[in-house]
């Protein structure tokens, strides 16, 4: 299932090739497309290339597969992020629906986020996921309080709120996170993985058990899974 790259160079020009091919698909079939991209450190190299495709850029909607409670003017912000790494160059005219909004809760945020991804009409047609060193995917956590409902088949709402973890267990702070069935219904998803350690964690995660573990949540959901993985961080 994991795919190996001998350079960091060709891991992320493949993985910026299939998210280019998904996002040219939908936009030659439906003359639109809808893109998620993840935060961490893990992406920007792949941003980096996706940014420089050759597509119909303001034809696409592009969002986040989760997202700190903050304002874009925090370092902690993924949409900073991938406005900086992604919405650039040939990029620049792609349209952006923000997971988070100023000045409501991160529930009603999350209802916010989630109507604005339901009026696209679509499922998501290209997501790039990274995966943190504890197994977790968007805001999923494995351990924490809310991931038996992130986890629910057949969840409508697209986002949810995630509320900071007691005691020092993640995350450290509020967040808002696409759910499993969403990222099960798209129609590509690239999983970024660099480095030994999170492969260990990888396929340990990949044999556990999907009702408690979001990675094997996502494979038993049948989504159409792409694991990329280099040696090198
Ligand atoms: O905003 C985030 O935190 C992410 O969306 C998250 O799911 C990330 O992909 C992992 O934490 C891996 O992060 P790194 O790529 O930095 O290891």
């Amino acid at each position: 299932m994991i795919e190996n790259f001998p350079t960091r160079e060709a891991w992320a020009e493949a993985a910026a090739d299939r998210l280019a091919a998904a996002l040219a698909e939908a936009l030659a079939a439906d003359g639109r497309a809808l893109f998620a991209g993840s935060g961490g450190s893990t992406p920007s190299p792949i941003y980096a290339r996706l940014a420089q495709a050759d597509l119909d850029w303001a034809s696409v909607t592009a969002t986040l597969v989760d997202e700190r409670y903050v304002p874009e003017t925090s370092p902690e912000s993924n949409a900073a992020l991938l406005k900086r790494a992604l919405l650039t160059g040939p990029a620049a005219g792609t349209r952006f629906v923000p997971l988070y909004s100023p000045a409501v809760t991160v529930d009603r945020a999350a209802a916010l986020a989630s109507q604005a991804l339901a009026a696209e009409g679509r499922a998501l047609d290209a997501v790039l996921l990274g995966m943190g060193d504890d197994g977790h995917i968007c805001s999923m956590f494995p351990g924490s309080p809310t991931l038996t409902t992130l986890l629910t088949p057949g969840l409508k709402p697209a986002v949810y709120g995630v509320p900071a973890g007691r005691d020092g267990a993640a995350p450290p702070q509020e967040r808002l996170t696409l759910n499993l069935p969403w990222l099960a219904r798209a129609r590509c998803v690239v999983l970024a993985l660099t480095g030994a350690k999170k492969r260990a964690v990888f396929e340990r995660e990949a044999a556990g058990d999907p009702a408690v573990t979001p990675i094997a949540a996502l494979i038993a959901a049948n989504a159409p899974l792409e694991v990329l993985w280099t040696e090198a961080e």
